[in-house]
């Protein structure tokens, strides 16, 4: 598994959460994982890794994905984004791997013209810098299974990814101010922040808050198991919406965490933002026709995990590990706040990286078979067979939508 540092490639102080997250996805799997620290720009490095493992398919998630930074730093955007698909495309050919499941999102549809949106709607009047490096990306992919039709390329549009495992060990740690909603709700919910401001109440839909089709993280990585089943079977290049088929508005998700957390989440209504549309929601049923895949999870499953990592892991990564019913080491360091944000340290680390070279000693240097059921159930129990997730030879980054 490679991780790459895009993410924080221009806050290299926040790179250290990563080790901690995969410590404990170790732990749920129960088997050490191999990643990488690399930066998908770095063609060096990525031919290093294609040589070092033997991969038959790669899942590329690398992007840079706040919309409102992408006005602030579109060249980085493009950089990352573009520049980085282009080089995982060369080191893949270069080592003649021709099977991609690529990061996509709803964000390509723009403002949507009909409900639910399909995948036939008209894609590329995207309201940000973000949304064309997505929507770029997509032609580039078409382009180039063009004129290599022996790939297999499948792009998987996400709607709004939410939740958590429910082990409460994994999920979502956003650095700094959270930019999305249901991160910023659980921690209002925990007392982080004191109160959530809702982007506008005069939208044309049934609560006058904004409408979203709100998907479980554990449903959208079954998605990417399926499209790699699709990718076995040489569907050629596929475009696919992964949501629910529903759409909740701000305040459905506000009163569904605060039932689900037994918390009051206060909020206050301000101005709309920049670039929101009025409601998205996905038609999901190419992904159940063709992939056999659709979301089991409901808003109410997507807010109770969500609290459960929230609360087990009040200040995320940084936090005492209750989930793990042990206290991570912390050097004698106070865990505070995101001002004082410590993450993982050196000693975390050190272990690590001495769990991923004895993993690394452990790895056969031939292909790993994936099924279905070599895939982790919600809980974390293995289902029989190797955990997809610790398939190093296939999985080629981290941290994107
Ligand atoms: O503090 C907040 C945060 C969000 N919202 C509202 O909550 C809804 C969802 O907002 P998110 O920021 O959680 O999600 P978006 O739909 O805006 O954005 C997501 O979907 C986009 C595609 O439409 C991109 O993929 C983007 O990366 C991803 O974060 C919107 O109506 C937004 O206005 C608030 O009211 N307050």
């Amino acid at each position: 598994m490679t991780l790459d540092r895009c993410l924080h490639r221009h806050r290299a102080d926040n790179f250290q959460t990563i080790p901690e997250c995969i410590y404990r996805i170790e732990e749920i799997i129960g088997e050490a994982l191999i990643f990488y620290e690399a930066d998908v720009l770095d063609a060096a490095a990525l031919c290093r890794i294609f040589k070092e493992h033997e991969i038959d398919c790669v899942i590329h998630f690398v992007g840079l994905k706040c919309v409102g930074e992408s006005w602030d730093i579109p060249l980085q955007y493009y950089q990352t984004n573009i520049g980085g698909t282009m080089t995982l495309l060369e080191a893949m050919k270069q080592h003649g791997v021709h099977n991609l499941v690529f990061s996509s999102s709803c964000t390509v549809y723009g403002d949507p013209q009909y409900l639910p949106v399909d995948e036939a709607h008209p894609t590329g009047a995207c309201t940000n810098p973000y949304g064309r490096s997505k929507h770029i990306n997509e032609l580039i992919l078409k382009d180039f299974y063009a004129a290599n039709k022996d790939w297999n390329i499948v792009m998987l549009r996400y709607f709004n990814p939410v939740g958590a495992h429910t082990s409460g060990k994994i999920g979502e740690d956003p650095q700094g101010v959270p930019n999305n909603l249901m991160p910023y709700v659980a921690q209002v919910a925990v007392g982080r922040r004191s109160h959530l401001n809702i982007f506008g109440d005069d939208y044309d839909t049934h609560d006058g808050t904004g409408v979203r089709d709100y998907i479980h993280v554990v449903d959208l990585g079954k998605g990417h198991v399926a499209a790699i089943k699709a990718l076995e079977n040489s569907c050629g290049c596929k475009v696919y919406n992964l949501g629910t088929g529903h759409g909740y508005s701000v305040l459905d998700v506000v009163a569904e965490f605060r039932r689900t957390s037994g918390r009051d989440v206060a909020y206050r209504i301000t101005e709309r933002r920049d670039g929101d549309v009025a409601a998205t929601y996905s038609c999901p049923s190419a992904a159940a026709r063709e992939l056999g895949w659709t979301a089991v999870h409901g808003l109410s499953d997507m807010c109770a995990h969500m609290w459960k990592f929230q609360s087990l892991n009040p200040t995320g990564y940084r936090s005492p590990s209750v989930a793990n019913g042990h206290t991570p080491v912390t050097d004698g360091e106070t865990v505070t706040d995101d001002a004082e944000a410590l993450t993982v340290t050196d000693a975390r680390r050190r272990e690590c990286t001495r769990r991923q070279a004895s993993a690394a000693a452990r790895l056969p240097r031939q292909p790993i078979e994936t099924t279905g059921e070599s895939v982790t159930n919600d809980d974390g129990a293995r289902k029989g067979g190797r955990p997809l997730l610790t398939t190093a030879h296939r999985t080629s980054a981290y941290g994107a939508k």
